[in-house]
């Protein structure tokens, strides 16, 4: 099995064969958040219009998302999972746009196949991929509004690259890192904390809190949806 560590939307660009699209803070912790508590469809759009559209044309979808890392007017809810930690979604279809994470999605038009990465559910996404045996795995860190790389992501890249090969992932030396050392520990505190609260931090590094991958499907009018799997 090849893996490639890739950064960015040239690196989604250049994706192939099972890709893992990663984004710690926040959009794919989020993404398993929701999925956990029972949304029916969570459609990761790139483009904010789209998702005013497909409200517009579906006034009982919610709206989810940032730009800047705050909620977009119009919006239910930003990017931020404390704020949707006790929210019930069953039943209900959630649009996710977000700067960085799901403008990956968006640019992996070379992948075979599309999985989220987080380390909500981290031990889901390597037992996934061992179990799929592909030739070739795609790890993409998407970074700060996918133009900067971010530590997290690429941390949480060389993390499954490393349990992928055999060798044991330090997560203890991660968090410490991300809390201590890394740029984006302060970012929490620096933006409107009510769009990103510190407790996203904690949450956001929930090591395998969750036993599922989230794996984009084709779905209507050229969308995608995040499927659960369950491992
Ligand atoms: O809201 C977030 O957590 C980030 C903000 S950004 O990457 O700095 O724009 O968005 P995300 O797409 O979840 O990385």
């Amino acid at each position: 099995m090849e893996i490639h560590i890739y950064q960015l939307i040239e690196g989604a660009r250049k994706a192939k064969g099972l890709t893992v699209i990663i984004d710690v803070f926040r959009a794919f912790s989020v993404a398993c958040f929701v999925t956990a508590s029972g949304v029916k469809d969570l459609i990761p759009v790139g483009d904010i219009q789209t998702a005013y559209r497909l409200k517009e044309e579906n006034p009982d979808y919610i709206l989810m998302g940032e730009r800047g890392g705050l909620i977009q007017p119009g919006f239910d809810y930003g990017n931020s999972p404390s704020s949707i930690e006790f929210v019930d979604f069953t039943g209900k279809t959630v649009v996710h746009t977000t700067s960085a994470g799901t403008q990956g999605i968006a640019n992996a038009v070379g992948a075979d196949e599309i999985i989220t990465g987080s380390f909500v559910n981290a031990q889901a996404i390597i037992d996934y991929i061992r179990m799929k045996k592909p030739a070739s795995v795609s790890l993409v860190c998407m970074g700060w509004e996918a133009k900067e790389e971010a530590d997290e992501d690429t941390l949480f890249a060389q993390y499954v690259k490393k349990v992928l090969e055999g060798q044991p992932g330090d997560f203890n030396a991660i968090a410490h890192f991300m809390r201590h050392e890394s740029r984006t520990g302060t970012f929490l505190d620096t933006r409107d904390p009510a769009s990103a609260p510190p407790r996203d931090f904690d949450l956001c590094l929930s090591l395998d809190k969750f036993n599922f991958v989230l794996k984009a499907e084709p779905y209507r009018d050229s969308l995608v949806r995040l499927q659960k799997v369950n491992l």
